[in-house]
């Protein structure tokens, strides 16, 4: 399997000597092409920071970050924007939509910004919004959408691009249980039947139950893995196996949906 993202010890700490917090201590990891990454683990156990990191939003103190083995924080002027914006797409928790555009301009931003093919784009941006069932909001503001159907417009403005890795920070996290797992369920299809590579970050079981292998930080480092042991093991039972390590690092008891 060709390696998309490489982690290699990664550092960031926050404030001195006494007072110093150490947010990412150390962490190392991979992320293959076509997989579904979740990263788990308690509040403040550096899992925004380590995405903040590979978004280049925040700098590391030590270590690497490789994307198809170039250096991700030597990047600089055309290449740190083709970087943030083309190989990298985003979904925020609180999808980060522009209110005054529509759904369908929205999801275009991205072709603004960088020289791409339009014809292509717009037959892309066609499929995917039938794959996300937006169709019917395309011509609507995010005012007039309910959160999952914005959710879905942010995950289409995500994809438009064919990014090589998607970015998920608790995509569900403003979303109502149905509307979640209506996500979750195109993320998994995009995943396995698109070969959309994707890392989530989630605090959420049932979301996280949708990957196929998760990392669980605890104190800025890997405490512990899980991968689902596909097809034997149902989504049920993996989402038992990660409530397990979750009441290990003291957190997590939803029911699963
Ligand atoms: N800008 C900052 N200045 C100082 N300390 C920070 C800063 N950002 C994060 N931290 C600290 O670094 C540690 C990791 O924070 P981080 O936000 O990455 O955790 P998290 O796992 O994403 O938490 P949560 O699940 O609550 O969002 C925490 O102890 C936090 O207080």
């Amino acid at each position: 399997m060709d390696t998309i993202l490489e982690i290699e010890a990664l550092k960031k700490y926050y404030g001195k000597s006494k007072n110093q917090t150490k947010a990412l201590d150390g962490i190392s990891f991979r992320v293959m092409k076509g997989e579904f990454l979740g990263i788990m683990g308690s509040s403040g156990s550096g899992k925004s920071t380590l995405l903040n990191c590979i978004a280049t939003v925040t700098r590391p103190d030590g270590g690497e970050i490789l994307l198809r083995n170039r250096q991700v924080q030597e990047l600089k002027g055309r290449e740190l924007a083709q970087y943030r914006g083309k190989k990298i797409g985003y979904l925020f928790q609180n999808f980060e939509l522009l209110d005054h555009m529509t759904g369908r301009e929205n999801i275009l931003i991205p072709l603004s910004l960088h020289n791409v093919d339009e014809t292509e784009s717009r037959s892309r941006l066609k499929q995917l919004a039938g794959y996300l069932e937006i169709t019917d909001v395309l011509d609507k503001f995010p005012s007039q959408m309910s959160g999952g159907q914005k959710q879905r417009v942010a995950a289409a403005r995500a994809l438009i691009l064919n990014p090589e890795m998607i970015l998920a920070d608790e995509p569900t996290g403003a979303l109502d249980s149905k509307n979640a797992r209506t996500l979750m369920e195109k993320m998994e299809g995009l995943n396995q039947d698109a070969g959309a590579t994707i890392l989530m970050v989630t605090h959420d079981t049932n979301a996280a139950s949708y990957c196929r292998r998760i990392l669980f930080i605890q104190d800025g480092l890997i405490f512990h893995e899980l991968r689902r042991d596909i097809p034997r093991e149902t989504r049920q039972e993996f989402y038992q196996r990660i409530l397990k390590v979750m009441a290990q690092l003291g957190g997590g008891s939803e029911h699963v949906l």
